[in-house]
């Protein structure tokens, strides 16, 4: 299958990229480094060292014997996507590329601006591309579980049934997400599904979790084809932060009260959903949701989990009640639905000591990497 991975330099779209070309897939890589550019505007870097893309890419093709193409391209520039369009004529279109960190959002009013023009313009041109260039193609876009946010009922797969005054119809789900950075993710959810309904597009918005790890077996091959890993408070995610923060003898920064629950799952699930959601393409019109996790748990689970696995390696850390910068709900009700990828064939990698073990090992080998003044949390919600 042609597929373009969009957004293919970053920490999903990078083991995706390189899964779906050693499944026998044509694969070309869209993406405008920017996520490379913000490490530098914030003074962060990856755990791991990770090669410049062109040599990722050559050295995928050194290690595996298969070509990935590369196209260097903002999508927010309509004419380098329709051009990409109208060259590859991707059967799908996976779209990663989007600025993906809530707290970056929230830095001030120019960065909350910013992330919206990105992501609802970056997805409309893609949207508008498919229309005018390949109207067959399936975009299959990372949407996050963060749109529904916590509310107090079961969360549905995108859609749910409502009887409302002795009538019934079935509606999208409520949304209340909890950064600006969740919300376009939402504003591109509505736009896609308008675009199904009027162009008769088919699309697949995937409602990913927190993902953690690090490694696939591709990215294992070869040290150069390391994944990049991220323990920033803008850029790292709860579980991934924990395990640096053990490597380095850091507090664990549960924020409040650390009852958050939220949907997670493992790098090496996300390639395979993708590759799932490609493989069994929406219909024609069809706005298709699937909730992109394998596990809940509450960030203090979390952390728990961590110190226990850092203590079997000898590293003595504790869980550290961190002021909350972000405003969000404590000791709520969580349950969500994910069965759709469950019923397509996933199997789940849950979270085991011997996954936390591979990763923190990974963190111990690269602690002369870690800048300790990036760990605590500088920006705040209010
Ligand atoms: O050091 C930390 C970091 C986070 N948290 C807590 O962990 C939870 C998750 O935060 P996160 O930073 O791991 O994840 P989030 O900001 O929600 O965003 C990440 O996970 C989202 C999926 S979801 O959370 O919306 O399901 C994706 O959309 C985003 O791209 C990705 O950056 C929050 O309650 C947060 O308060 C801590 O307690 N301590």
């Amino acid at each position: 299958m042609k597929i373009v991975v969009a957004g293919g330099d970053g920490f999903c779209g990078w083991p995706t990229a390189l899964y779906l070309s050693q499944k026998g897939h044509d694969v070309t890589i869209v993406d405008n480094l920017v996520r490379r550019e913000i490490d530098e505007e914030l003074g962060s870097n990856s755990v791991t060292p990770i090669l410049e893309l062109e040599e990722r890419v050559a050295a995928w093709k050194e290690v595996s014997g298969k070509d990935i193409a590369v196209k260097i391209a903002d999508l927010t520039d309509y004419d380098a996507v329709a051009a990409i369009f109208r060259e590859i004529q991707p059967e799908s279109f996976v779209h990663f590329a989007e600025h993906r960190s809530a707290p970056y959002s929230m830095i001030d009013r120019e960065h909350a601006i910013e992330n919206h023009r990105n992501n609802v313009e970056g997805t409309l041109n893609v949207l508008w591309a498919i229309k005018d260039f390949a109207p067959d193609c399936h975009l299959v876009k990372l949407g996050t579980m963060g749109e529904y946010g916590q509310p107090n009922i079961d969360i549905e797969e995108g859609w749910i049934e409502i009887e409302h005054k002795g009538r019934k119809d079935r509606l999208p789900f409520p949304k209340a997400p909890g950064s600006f950075y969740h919300l376009t993710k939402v504003h591109d959810s509505d736009n896609i599904m308008f675009a199904c309904r009027i162009w008769g597009i088919r699309a697949t918005d995937l409602n990913q979790g927190v993902v953690y790890g690090l490694e696939t077996d591709e990215t294992r091959l070869d040290p150069r084809l390391v994944n990049r890993f991220d323990y920033d408070a803008v850029f790292g995610t709860a579980l991934n932060r924990f395990i640096v923060q053990a490597a380095i003898g850091h507090d664990l920064t549960v924020y409040g009260n650390g009852s958050q629950t939220r949907g997670y799952l493992d790098i090496q699930d996300t390639v395979r959903c993708i590759e799932i959601a490609c493989e069994n393409p929406a219909d024609r019109g069809e706005f298709r949701v699937y909730n992109q996790f394998t596990e809940q748990f509450s960030v203090k689970e979390l952390a728990e989990k961590v110190q226990k696995a850092a203590r079997d390696l000898g590293l003595d850390v504790e869980l550290a009640t961190t002021e909350n910068p972000r405003v969000e709900k404590y000791d709520h009700y969580y349950n969500a639905v994910n069965t759709n990828l469950l019923d397509l064939g996933l199997e789940p990698h849950l979270l085991t000591d011997e996954h936390l073990t591979e990763v923190l090992k990974v963190a111990m080998n690269n602690t002369d990497r870690v800048e300790r003044e990036l760990v605590m949390p500088t920006v705040t919600w209010k």
